[in-house]
């Protein structure tokens, strides 16, 4: 098991057709499903999109395995369903709560016992929708202190955005192996099987996951062809396989939020050869290219947008993932943090490291915020007051480093599971950090204004 991203090699691209062979020859030439495959592989076709969608987004892949998937015997359900599950699927009043508070939690220590690997440390935050409807998204955290062991993932219900803050995850998919650090995102999606590996030991982070749809970059328009996330710097893995006789082997499946278990006799990491543009990928976040104001007022942080994940409506996401990178600090005579705002779409935010420009106390790496639909927010008192304080350091250009946090925003309003409201690291003093904003209003003489207020 390779311990170093050296040892691994990717393809690099988004959304281009990729192919690749783990034995030489073993790819059919010229058709996809030849009557006897070369090396004597089964075909098999992953459809992420159906069949018909237009071409400019049909999305689907050839593997040729081993043995085909649906070698294995009946799925059984794998845990206790319904109230008290980990994991949601349906945002309903059954499941989850709806809630207008601003929501802060502090990180979650990852624990040392009992023995959690990727699947069983996932737990659903928030999400809006549902996995049945193909529509709608989940967002998940997870704690995890072990690597999966004989057993694969395999997410039914969407793509899976995964976002590490502690310890790397070594992923081997279908496709091959990702090795991706803290400060890297992976995107694996829907259908494809997969299996985490923990090569630091115990590790957290934040998933996404959209229902009904993929991620792809985000439009350009007048900041023109280049810029923000640049396509070549999404790398897939290369084809690789594993051969042994593995009795037991489990196939563990995320559909309609619940989980599902299902015995086979070999690996699922069985293909030899692969081609298509329906593929698992990861990106350096540091590779993103940042554009901003470069004379006076605060931008909106679309521009930041690293992928989006589109609705029917354009220009509304069903989610977004947007970062806040380390960038020059230019504009003049502006409030340079975050404005105070509203805002029609929900906003959850993690922090990988560093400290959030507009926060000074309280939103710690491996922690989180949810400010939903309309919810106000902005910077606390502490930073406001300095912010102001240093008008003339404002003037100056400033390189805000050693910071990476960002956003999951959505046009869907999320409802809240209840274990994250009544959690122990819920911080329930969040809106204290705004209270202490005073008035600095004077009128033109310097004095309060009249109850009549000023005409
Ligand atoms: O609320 C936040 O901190 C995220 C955010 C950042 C920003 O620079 C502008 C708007 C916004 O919602
Ligand atoms: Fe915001």
């Amino acid at each position: 098991m390779g311990g170093a991203d050296e040892e691994l090699r990717y393809l690099s691209g988004l959304g281009n057709t990729l192919s690749s062979e783990a034995v030489s020859g073993s790819l059919p030439v010229g058709q996809n499903s030849p009557l006897v495959c070369p090396l004597g592989l089964y075909a098999e076709q992953l459809s992420g999109t159906s069949f018909t969608t237009p071409r400019a987004h049909n999305q689907r892949t050839w593997l040729y395995r081993i043995k085909p998937s649906v070698t294995h015997e009946p799925f059984h359900p794998l845990q206790e369903q319904g109230k008290g599950a980990r994991l949601v699927g349906e945002f309903d009043r059954a499941t989850t709560v709806a809630t207008p508070t601003q929501l802060r939690w502090r990180p979650a220590e990852v624990p040392l016992d009992p023995p959690l690997d990727f699947i069983h440390g996932l737990y659903t935050i928030c999400g809006a929708g549902s996995s049945f409807l193909r529509h709608g998204y989940a967002i998940h955290m997870y704690a995890a202190n072990k690597s999966m062991d004989g057993c694969a993932f395999c997410n039914a219900d969407g793509d899976f955005l995964i976002v590490p803050q502690q310890g790397r995850l070594l992923i081997t998919t279908e496709c091959g192996k990702m090795l991706v650090s803290p400060g890297e995102i992976v995107v694996i999606p829907q259908g494809f099987r997969f299996a985490v590996d923990l090569p630091d030991g115990p590790s957290r982070g934040y998933v996404s996951e959209i229902f009904g749809t993929h991620f792809q970059l985000p439009d350009l328009g007048p900041i023109g062809a280049n810029g923000l996330a640049s396509p070549r710097d999404f790398l897939s893995p290369t084809a690789w396989f594993e051969q042994a006789h593995r009795p037991g082997y489990t196939i563990v499946q995320k559909y309609g939020g619940e989980l599902f278990a299902a015995t086979q006799d070999f690996s699922p990491f069985n293909v030899v050869a692969w081609h298509g543009n329906y593929v698992p990928y990861k990106y350096d976040l540091s590779r993103f290219c940042p554009f901003n104001t470069v004379l006076f007022d605060h931008g909106d942080p679309s521009v930041n947008t690293v992928l989006t994940a589109p609705t029917d409506k354009p220009g509304v996401a069903l989610l977004d993932f947007v970062i806040f990178p380390p960038r020059w600090l230019v504009a003049e005579n502006t409030f340079r943090p975050p404005y105070y705002h509203r805002n029609c779409m929900s906003e959850f935010m993690g922090l990988i490291h560093g400290i959030y420009e507009a926060k000074a106390d309280g939103f710690l790496p491996g922690g989180a915020s949810l400010h939903s639909c309309m919810t106000p927010h902005g910077p606390d008192t502490k930073t406001y007051e300095a912010t102001i304080s240093r008008a003339d350091a404002n003037k100056e250009p400033l390189r805000l480093s050693g910071t990476l946090a960002f956003m999951f925003e959505s046009s869907l309003i999320p409802r809240v599971c209840r274990w994250a409201l009544e959690s122990p690291c819920r911080d329930l003093d969040y809106y204290q950090c705004w209270i202490g904003l005073k008035s600095h209003f004077s009128d033109d003489n310097g004095k309060e204004p009249s109850a009549a207020g000023v005409n």
